[in-house]
């Protein structure tokens, strides 16, 4: 992969950078800035070049069309002040506000294109949709420099379809992920631990396959935990659910019997009535969730067995937090795993938007992980040796 280097003399040329921005938010408050933190190195080298520094991100999953909720503008006003510049918010992606927005640029100028997904053919399966949104995109720029590590896994128009269309680099927090992870794919010490968890259950479900040929134990905590409970015949009342992967996790179980992977499951798990912050909790058996309450977090009881499976790790790899950690009820689990984590003496490896977010939020000190990836799904499929499209277009 080039470097922004590679690219030669940028004084005045207009380089589009995709970045991922994709922070956690409390209404329009940022909760936890350090995706925006980690792009800084690149943006930082760009504009001391002089170049005009046009971003692309996504924030959340907007419909394919503008939504305020999904606004880039709390973002705009962080990376101001980090960058101590002024940062223009294009009002749209591709439009006519964007057109004019870049063509005020001036040399070591940065501005933002409004919430990329707002566009529904970023997203689209369809290669002509994307493409030709590709084409507006790079319309905008000279040059693209792709350093978004955390959305590289997505085959999406700003990550993938517009680096054929422009010369492009990957930047700087892009090979230092790579330079990370990689020691973690590229004969891990043993015993090597995953621990799965959080709530996009469908996406990380998939990594399973390819980690019990890898890893020799897997913790499952958070929102995966539901669909592995199912499928060994147990009731999980109104917690996360995928019920058309049951039958999956069933095989994912018979296969890690099989390999000698150890599969350790929570054997208890704080649960309450409804999904709220001041909902009463209580803590019960994994096997014993009561039909009218939802499993918020895993109990004592696997925290301890959790710590006990990481202590003696050599190499450590973490996505997804525990519980809903962000509630204080429900963030004992989250705690626990970080705490053990941070105490480990193996290589540990944080992934993930929200996981990274509670690492700082409940006041851990980031000195004593190995590394907090910014990729959540990214990191993990680049863990499970997967080609990563945003990757590969990059690879010359
Ligand atoms: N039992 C649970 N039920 C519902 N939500 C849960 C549960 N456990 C954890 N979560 C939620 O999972 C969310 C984070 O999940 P997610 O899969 O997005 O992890 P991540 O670390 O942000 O990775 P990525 O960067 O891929 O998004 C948190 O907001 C947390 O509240
Ligand atoms: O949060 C993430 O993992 C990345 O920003 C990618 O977001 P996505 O899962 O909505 O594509």
């Amino acid at each position: 992969m080039k470097t922004i280097e590679d690219l030669g003399e940028l004084r005045g040329k207009r380089v589009l950078v995709r970045s991922d921005f994709n922070v956690p938010l409390d209404g329009t408050t940022i909760t936890d800035d350090g995706r925006i933190r980690a792009a800084l190195p690149t943006l930082q080298a760009l504009l001391a070049q002089g170049a005009r520094v046009l971003i692309t991100a996504h924030l959340g999953r907007p419909k394919g069309t503008p939504d305020a909720k999904y606004s880039l503008a709390p973002v705009a006003a962080r990376l101001g002040e980090l960058l101590d510049a002024k940062v223009t918010l294009a009002k749209d992606t591709v439009g006519e506000d964007a057109k004019s927005v870049v063509a005020g640029l001036a040399d070591g100028e940065v501005a933002l294109l409004e919430n990329v997904r707002f566009d529904a053919r970023e997203t689209s399966k369809d290669d002509a949709e994307r493409g030709a949104f590709a084409d507006e995109l790079a319309a905008l720029a000279d040059a693209f420099v792709s350093d978004g590590f955390g959305v590289v896994h997505r085959k999406q128009a700003s990550v993938y379809d517009v680096a054929q269309r422009l010369p492009h680099a990957a930047g700087k927090l892009v090979f230092k992920e790579i330079e990370s992870l990689s020691r973690a794919t590229e004969n891990p010490e043993r015993p090597y631990v995953v621990v799965l968890g959080g709530s996009k259950v469908s996406d990380k479900l998939g990594v399973i396959a390819n980690l019990l040929g890898k890893a020799d134990r897997l913790l499952i905590g958070g929102g995966m935990v539901f669909t592995f409970l199912a499928a060994k015949g147990h009731g999980v009342g109104s917690s996360l659910l995928e019920e058309d992967q049951i039958d999956t996790v069933k095989g994912y179980l018979a296969e890690a019997e099989q390999k000698g992977v150890e599969i350790v499951l929570p054997t208890d798990i704080v649960v309450a009535p409804e999904f709220k912050a001041d909902a009463p909790a209580t803590t019960v058996a994994a096997d014993a969730i009561p039909a009218d309450q939802m499993g918020l977090d895993i109990g004592s009881e696997s925290q301890q067995a959790f710590a006990a499976k990481i202590a003696d790790a050599k190499t450590i790899v973490w996505n997804g937090p525990m519980g809903v950690f962000e509630f204080d009820a429900f963030a004992a689990g989250t705690k626990a795993v970080a705490q053990a984590m941070s105490d480990a003496d193996g290589f540990t490896i944080v992934g993930g938007g929200d996981s990274a977010a509670a690492v700082r939020t409940l006041g851990f000190d980031e000195a004593t992980f190995s590394h907090i990836s910014t990729g959540g799904g990214a990191s993990l499929e680049y863990l499970e040796g997967k080609t990563l499209p945003g990757i590969a277009v990059l690879e010359d």
